[in-house]
């Protein structure tokens, strides 16, 4: 079959076809018909030409490239006829394997004819923009021994890889930004070989160490150099190349026995700024899979290949995980997944070129690959939908803190300018002729005392209304517990003790709730008073022609509360979130053991052939939906998760007098929570930008009667509530379903002891070279079959540390 034809069109979905795949791949969804839509990963497949020996071989061709995004896996031949005895069959040669003829779809395959630059202009060019944008980007080259991934990532000279174009693209971008951004861009090379990493630009030095840093992945003492052009760069990364480990193999006479990471770190700041962005893109050029049966070799070589393969089995499992919208990603499992953890999930642009041979020859090999890309093509981006709900996301109260914390920094700057425009302004005697400097002392003092008074009481308030709600989303967590308590006290024996404790904590938390609402509603009391003060304070400065010399101090005083209202709700929402998370850590062990028990439970039953249909039926359902945990509220934007809970309600801080009298103060425009309409939601952040100078704010404290507070479970709601109880709020809620992963004990590629596959067995690459590869890699080149010697490096003083 020649690739770039199309044959046996209509046959090539059989569903016979669709379900061995299935079950050769795990893939629980149907083969893609379609091409991948819009996702943090792109999957490509590049299909190398045959080479002299394979086409010596009259190798047939196992892919037909149909199209620029679907291709047919080991495609059906056109029927040759076959005699039995002399006389022509119906039935195809029985001693013949039948052809998969299976057809798959990326996001680009890419036929024997594409050169490098057509490659790159269909997959990185359109990374350059994504990391403008602010994200990392990463790009990895998978693929058999020999199937072409240095030749897309490195290229040669006439040829040049994606890895050079990219970088060219890069500079080119980074050139139009030179004149008012200060720039600096350093890139590093290291390699994972036989589970240790080396500094391929610094290959005196010893082995690196991974350490983590709050989550991330940091390569200890990699060496970063600056690169000022595409040239310098180019012979960096053959330098670089010429380090890396390389052995001859059966199918590649200069196999990259090593994982390859290049890794180019940018930093942008604006001039005259104190700002400043970056980026990372990663572009990695994977050591060759193997096939136990394709591999005669040698024993150093063997524990080489094992090594490689189970990286990559490692590389595989993470890619299931992630495809699987599974919790536990086990990017532990190897030096390479933990290197790539942000390069596959998380907040990352990833570009998988998977390349394949189409000689029958690397029949598995090719397979095998299309597999992994498959299910790469299955990762999407929203992998922070692996979090189980308790009703208020983290994540929003995150962005609600950023959101403040933007505001708060903002009004500092408005007040700082406000404080040297004061410091600035010219002697009384200028603006108010009449009135004496010592007059205007009494009147500021009188103002500062009121104003200071403002502060404490609002400062009460806050700090009551952030303990309130805190207790409220306590008393909320406990119901469930004792819910869940009761429940699980049905069909054993228990003393109740448990449920005892839990509801005499209940009882003192409401207590608790009850004292200080009281706190408020007298701390309340005092407000209105000092509001009233504030107010006739305003009438007099009115009255002695005092307001307008006064108003910049009242407007500063008026900044002051308001930057103390923003912090303590900064506060307020970082500490929420805090309990939240660590409610939430509780809760995925909880429901992890919880699911794990079901499960042990329903094969036991199984087992015993107790398991109903319905039961049968309704485990499946729990499985199906464990696998998708997702926040009820995901979809909710900004504006409605506002309409919570636990957010603090607004106080208004200014008197309409002071707001209106002041028309020559700049506008201080900053993202000001609306006054609440009767049955508006309380709301905090995310509303439109508009000026604080609004006429509608009379200085006084108003409670919202529309704050919705949780409700009991349905077991507690059955008990009459009392009137404290009312208060605390227990009215109305929804219910937050209990979920959580539960996935069969199935890893790809392992089977039930947690050993590789019959397929996935290791053995070591062959020794026969092979035809050198780029004129000016194997100039350099080590000898065959001898490893590159590293000594230790005592200079430390050219690295740095930087986050993978
Ligand atoms: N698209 C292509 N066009 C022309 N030649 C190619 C192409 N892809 C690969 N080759 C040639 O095939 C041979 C093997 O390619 P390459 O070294 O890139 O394989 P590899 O996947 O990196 O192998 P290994 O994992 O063993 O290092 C090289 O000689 C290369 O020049």
């Amino acid at each position: 079959m020649v690739l770039g034809s199309r044959r046996d069109g209509g046959k090539v979905c059989s569903p016979r076809n669709i379900k061995r795949f299935r079950s050769a791949t795990g893939v629980s969804a149907a083969p893609s018909t379609s091409p991948p839509t819009n996702s943090n990963v792109q999957v490509f497949i590049r299909v190398r030409p045959l080479n002299g020996r394979e086409r010596e071989k009259n190798d047939r061709s196992i892919i037909d490239v149909v199209d620029s995004t679907s291709l047919i896996f080991d495609p059906k031949e056109s029927d040759v006829p076959f005699f039995y005895h002399g006389v022509k069959q119906k039935l195809r040669d029985p001693t013949k394997r039948a052809n998969k003829n299976l057809p798959l779809t990326f996001d680009r395959v890419f036929d024997q004819y594409a050169d490098n630059n057509e490659v790159y202009e269909h997959t990185t060019k359109d990374v350059i923009k994504t990391l403008f944008e602010g994200y990392n980007c990463s790009v990895f080259s998978y693929g058999a021994t020999g199937a072409g991934k240095t030749y897309t990532m490195l290229g040669n000279d006439e040829n040049k890889g994606i890895m050079y174009l990219t970088m060219v693209a890069l500079y080119a971008e980074l050139e139009k930004l030179r004149e008012d951004h200060d720039i600096t861009l350093v890139v590093g090379y290291i390699e994972v070989y036989n589970e240790v990493v080396h500094d391929l630009l610094n290959p005196e030095s010893k082995q690196l160490h991974l350490l983590e840093r709050n989550g991330d992945v940091v390569i200890s003492g990699m060496k970063v150099i600056e690169i000022n052009s595409e040239d310098e760069l180019f012979e960096r990364l053959v330098e670089g190349n010429k380090q890396r480990t390389q052995h001859p193999t059966d199918a590649n006479a200069e196999s990259s026995r090593s994982h390859a990471i290049f890794q180019v770190f940018v930093k942008l700041a604006p001039k005259g700024t104190d700002q400043f962005k970056h980026f990372k893109l990663s572009m990695i050029d994977l050591a060759g899979s193997e096939r136990a049966s394709a591999t005669q070799n040698v024993k150093a070589r063997f524990n080489e290949g094992s090594n490689i393969n189970k990286s990559l089995l490692a590389l595989g499992n993470v890619i299931n995980a992630l495809a699987d919208n599974q919790r536990h990603i086990p990017y532990r499992d190897s030096k390479l997944t933990r290197i790539l953890k942000d390069s596959l999930g998380g907040n990352c642009k990833t570009i998988m070129i998977a390349n394949v041979s189409p000689a029958q020859i690397a029949y598995e090999d090719t397979y095998n690959t299309l597999k992994y890309a498959d299910r790469a093509k299955k990762i999407k981006s929203k992998l922070q939908k692996n979090i189980v709900s308790m009703n208020c996301n983290p994540l929003q109260y995150k962005k609600m803190n950023d959101d403040l914390k933007r505001e708060l920094s903002l009004l500092k700057a408005q007040n700082q300018k406000l404080q040297s425009q004061i410091a600035n302004e010219r002697p009384p005697s200028s603006s108010c002729k009449c009135k004496p400097l010592v007059q205007i002392k009494e009147w500021k003092d009188k103002l500062n005392k009121v104003f200071g008074e403002k502060e404490s009481i609002t400062k009460e308030i806050l700090l009551l209304e952030s303990q309130k709600q805190i207790l409220q989303w306590r008393i909320k967590c406990k119901h469930f517990d004792l819910e869940r308590v009761s429940k699980l006290e049905n069909g054993i024996e228990s003393s109740g003790k448990g449920r005892t404790k839990l509801e005499s904590s209940l009882a003192q938390l409401e207590g608790r709730v009850v004292g200080v609402m009281d706190a408020i509603s007298q701390a309340e009391t005092k407000l209105k008073t000092n509001s009233l003060a504030i107010k006739d304070l305003v009438k007099e400065l009115k009255k002695n022609n005092l307001y307008n010399s006064l108003s910049v101090d009242i407007r500063n005083l008026e900044l002051t509360l308001r930057n103390n209202d923003l912090e303590q709700r900064y506060a307020h929402g970082e500490k929420l979130s805090r309990l939240q998370s660590s409610r939430q850590e509780v809760w995925e062990q909880q429901l992890t053991k919880t699911s794990n028990m079901i499960m042990k439970y329903f094969l036991l039953l199984k087992g015993f052939n107790k398991v109903t249909n319905e039961m049968e039926m309704e485990y499946k359902n729990f499985w199906k939906e464990m696998k998708a945990v997702t926040w009820d509220d995901d979809d909710v934007n900004m504006e409605q998760a506002s309409n919570n809970n636990f957010i603090l309600r607004p106080i208004q801080l200014f008197s309409s007098d002071s707001a209106q009298s002041s028309p020559e103060l700049p506008t201080l425009v900053v993202n000001q929570p609306p006054a609440p309409g009767p049955g508006d939601p309380v709301s905090t952040s995310s509303n439109p930008l508009r000026p604080i100078n609004s006429s509608n704010l009379d200085g006084t404290f108003t409670m919202p009667n529309n704050l919705k507070l949780p409700s009991p479970p349905r077991s507690m709601k059955k008990k009459p509530m009392n009137n404290w109880k009312q208060r605390v709020g227990l009215a109305s809620s929804r219910k937050t379903p209990l979920r959580d992963m539960l996935q069969p004990n199935v890893k790809y590629g392992l089977n039930k002891e947690n050993k590789p596959l019959p397929s996935a067995k290791m053995l070591p690459p062959s020794r026969t070279p092979r035809g050198a590869n780029f004129k000016s890699v194997t100039a350099h080149l080590p000898t065959p079959g001898k490893t590159v010697e590293r000594k230790p490096c005592v200079d430390l003083n050219s690295t740095y540390e930087l986050g993978v």
